[in-house]
């Protein structure tokens, strides 16, 4: 929640035509997306109606036949480590966290674009490095600490339960400073717990000063935590709005929802949750999984 009185709204990022055809095939369609500043946008739609496409072409991993993508104003070059260091970071909807190293450490990998120390430099391990290696450190611990998995920190990544590698991915995607964060299916998998965890997490990074894009196929998680909300179907953007107006759209309906969508939890679910809740001391002292 924003408390501050003289917030000044600025666009984060602005997708402007974007066009992706593979072949024959259009898989994106002339679809244009800003996000703003302190905002979280959702991303829904059926399978294969473009979503992680269209991510695709925001990261740098595919070159859009056309239309532009621009982060805080300037165009982004088609590739994937200059829109990190340009300021956009993402998770995948399959996990890729390097199953063989520590938690630390994979978060540590996701320190190199923000570091200046060279080649050179690294190779001598002069003071410089050391410097950039300690504050490094202090910082990935930070996010350990922030995500929750700071207890974990020299764990191998593969003994993390799911909920938890999700959550590394997390914390590995915020290692680089982005000022925006793109999730593909963060929830993907998760329990009602988790998912809700996931929530709060979201949250605190956008309250932390990062807007976020999301890609959920989860309607709940989706319309409580958006603040706009866009639908892709076959490629083309189908209706964008507030989440009271997506989830009552009724093309929205018949596109993708299929019933209209009922946003309180229901009894057993909401009872799932707190039973959950309750039996578990709490999410940072799960029991952990031999390593
Ligand atoms: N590299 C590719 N080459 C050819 N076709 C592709 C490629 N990537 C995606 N497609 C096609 O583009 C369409 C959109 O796929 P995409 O994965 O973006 O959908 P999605 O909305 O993310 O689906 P889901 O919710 O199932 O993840 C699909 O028809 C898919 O088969």
């Amino acid at each position: 929640m924003n408390t501050m009185t003289t917030t000044t709204t600025t666009t984060v990022l602005d997708a402007s035509d974007v066009t992706m055809r593979f072949g024959g095939l259009t898989a994106v369609r002339s679809v244009s997306l800003t996000v703003n500043s302190g905002e979280i946008v959702g991303l829904i739609g059926p399978n294969g109606a473009g979503k992680t496409t269209f991510f695709n072409c925001l990261t740098g991993l595919y070159v859009p036949t056309e239309g532009k993508v621009s982060y805080k104003g300037t165009v982004l070059p088609p590739k994937p480590h200059l829109v990190t260091q340009a300021g956009i970071a993402r998770t995948f909807q399959n996990i890729r966290l390097f199953a063989n190293m520590t938690v630390l450490e994979n978060v540590l990998v996701g320190r190199h674009t923000r570091t200046k120390e060279g080649l050179w430099s690294a190779l001598l391990r002069g003071p410089g490095f050391k410097r950039a290696e300690k504050e490094s450190k202090e910082r990935a611990m930070e996010l350990l600490e922030f995500t929750g998995l700071a207890a974990k920190a020299d764990h191998l990544a593969r003994n993390l339960p799911y909920g938890e590698q999700r959550k590394l991915e997390i914390a590995r995607a915020l290692a680089s400073e982005p000022g925006l964060l793109l999730l593909d299916e963060p929830t993907a998998g998760m329990n009602p717990q988790e998912t809700r965890a996931a929530e709060e997490l979201i949250f605190a990074i956008r309250d932390m000063g990062i807007a976020v894009l999301v890609i959920e196929h989860d309607m709940r998680f989706i319309f409580n935590l958006c603040d706009r909300v866009a639908c892709l179907v076959q490629g083309e953007k189908l209706v964008e709005g507030t989440p009271e107006v997506v989830q009552s759209d009724e093309r929205v309906i018949a596109a993708y929802l299929g019933t209209p969508f009922e946003g309180a939890p229901g009894a057993d679910e909401l009872a799932e949750v707190e039973a959950a809740e309750a039996a578990a001391p709490s999410t940072n002292s799960r029991t952990e999984e031999a390593q």
